[in-house]
C-alpha cells in the first residue's frame, strides 16, 4: 500500500513522523459518548498517531494516510488528489478521479500508458506525486481476458483480501461475494509490467471525473471547459456504488466534494 523504504532507509529512519495503530476486530467500546458502532477511526494531528478499532479492512489504513494527507499537502499549497494517474509516451499525464469502484485502478491500468499510480496523488508546482507504493484493485469477478494487467500483477507477495478461495487446492474464486463484494488484491506498484518508478510525472494535461452517474442526469461522456471542470469537481455529483460502505447495495446518486469528501479535512474551497 504505502511507499516501503530502502534497507539504508530503514537504517538511518530515526523517529517516525506518525504512528498507526491497528487493532483489528479488536472493538471500540461503543458505551463512549457519542459512538455509534464498534468500529471506530481516530486520527490526532496533535499526537501524530492513528488508532484503528473493530474492523480488519486495510482500506483503513491506506485511506487513514490520504485523510492525513489532505491535512498536510492543503497547508504546503499542494492538492491533494483522490485520482488514478498514468502518463502517455509525449508525458502527458491523466488523472482519472472518482469514488469507490468507479474504476481508477482499472482505467489507470491501461497497458499503453505507464502508471504512475491508482488511487492517491499530490499535485505540486512540479507536477504530480503517487502517496502510495502500490495498488489496492477491486477483484470481485476479475479475468485476465477484461483486466489482464492487474491479473498478472497478483503474484507472489500480493495480499488477496476477502476472497474466497478453495483450503485444499487453494484455487482462488474471483466470483465469490462470500465474504463480500469488496474484494480485494494489494500489490507493490511495480508488479504492474508498465509502472512508472518513481511514481511521479509532469503537470497534468487530461483531468477525467469519474462521475459513475448511476441515474442518467449526464451525457455519458462530456468535454467540459476549464470552468466546467472547476464547477464539478468541487459539486462532485456522482454516485456511490455498491460494495465498498457498508449499507450501501445499490447506486446512490451523491454530491461528494473533490470525488472525496470522506477524506477532506478542510473546506474544499481551502
Ligand atoms: N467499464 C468499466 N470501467 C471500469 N471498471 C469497470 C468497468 N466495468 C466493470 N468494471 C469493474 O468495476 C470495478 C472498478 O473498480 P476499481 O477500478 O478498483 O475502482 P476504484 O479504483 O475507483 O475504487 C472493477 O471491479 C472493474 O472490474
Ligand atoms: C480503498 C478504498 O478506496 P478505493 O475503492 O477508491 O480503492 C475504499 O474506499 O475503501
Amino acid at each position: 500500500m504505502l511507499i516501503r523504504p530502502t534497507a539504508q532507509e530503514l537504517e538511518e529512519f530515526g523517529e517516525p513522523d506518525f504512528v498507526i495503530y491497528n487493532a483489528g476486530a479488536f472493538p471500540a467500546n461503543k458505551y463512549t459518548n457519542y459512538m455509534t458502532s464498534q468500529t471506530s477511526i481516530d486520527l490526532s494531528l496533535k499526537h501524530k498517531e492513528m488508532v484503528i478499532l473493530g474492523t480488519m479492512y486495510a482500506g483503513e489504513m491506506k485511506k487513514g494516510v490520504f485523510t492525513l494527507m489532505h491535512y498536510l499537502m492543503p497547508m504546503q499549497g499542494k492538492l491533494s488528489l483522490h485520482s488514478g494517474c498514468n502518463v502517455g509516451a509525449a508525458g502527458d499525464v491523466t488523472l482519472f478521479f472518482g469514488l469507490s469502484g468507479t474504476g481508477k485502478t482499472t482505467l489507470s491500468a491501461d497497458p499503453k500508458r505507464p502508471l504512475i499510480g491508482d488511487d492517491e496523488h499530490v499535485w505540486s508546482d512540479n507536477g504530480v506525486f503517487n502517496i502510495e507504493g502500490g495498488c489496492y484493485a477491486k477483484c470481485i469477478g476479475l479475468k485476465p481476458e477484461t483486466e489482464p494487467e492487474i491479473w498478472n500483477a497478483i503474484r507472489f507477495g500480493t495480499v488477496l483480501e476477502n476472497v474466497d478461495y478453495d483450503p485444499v487446492t487453494r484455487e482462488v474464486d474471483y466470483t465469490s461475494q462470500r465474504l463480500t463484494e469488496n474484494t480485494r488484491a494489494s500489490y507493490p506498484i511495480e508488479y504492474m509490467a508498465n509502472a512508472r518508478i518513481p511514481c511521479v510525472g509532469g503537470h497534468p494535461k487530461n483531468v477525467i471525473l469519474l462521475a459513475c452517474d448511476a441515474f442518467g442526469v449526464l451525457p455519458p461522456v462530456s468535454r467540459l471547459t476549464p470552468e466546467q471542470a472547476m464547477y464539478h469537481f468541487i459539486s462532485g455529483y456522482t454516485a456511490k456504488v455498491a460494495g465498498t460502505e457498508v449499507g450501501v447495495t445499490e447506486p446512490q446518486a451523491t454530491f461528494s466534494a473533490c470525488f472525496g469528501s470522506a477524506f477532506l479535512m478542510l473546506h474544499p474551497y481551502k
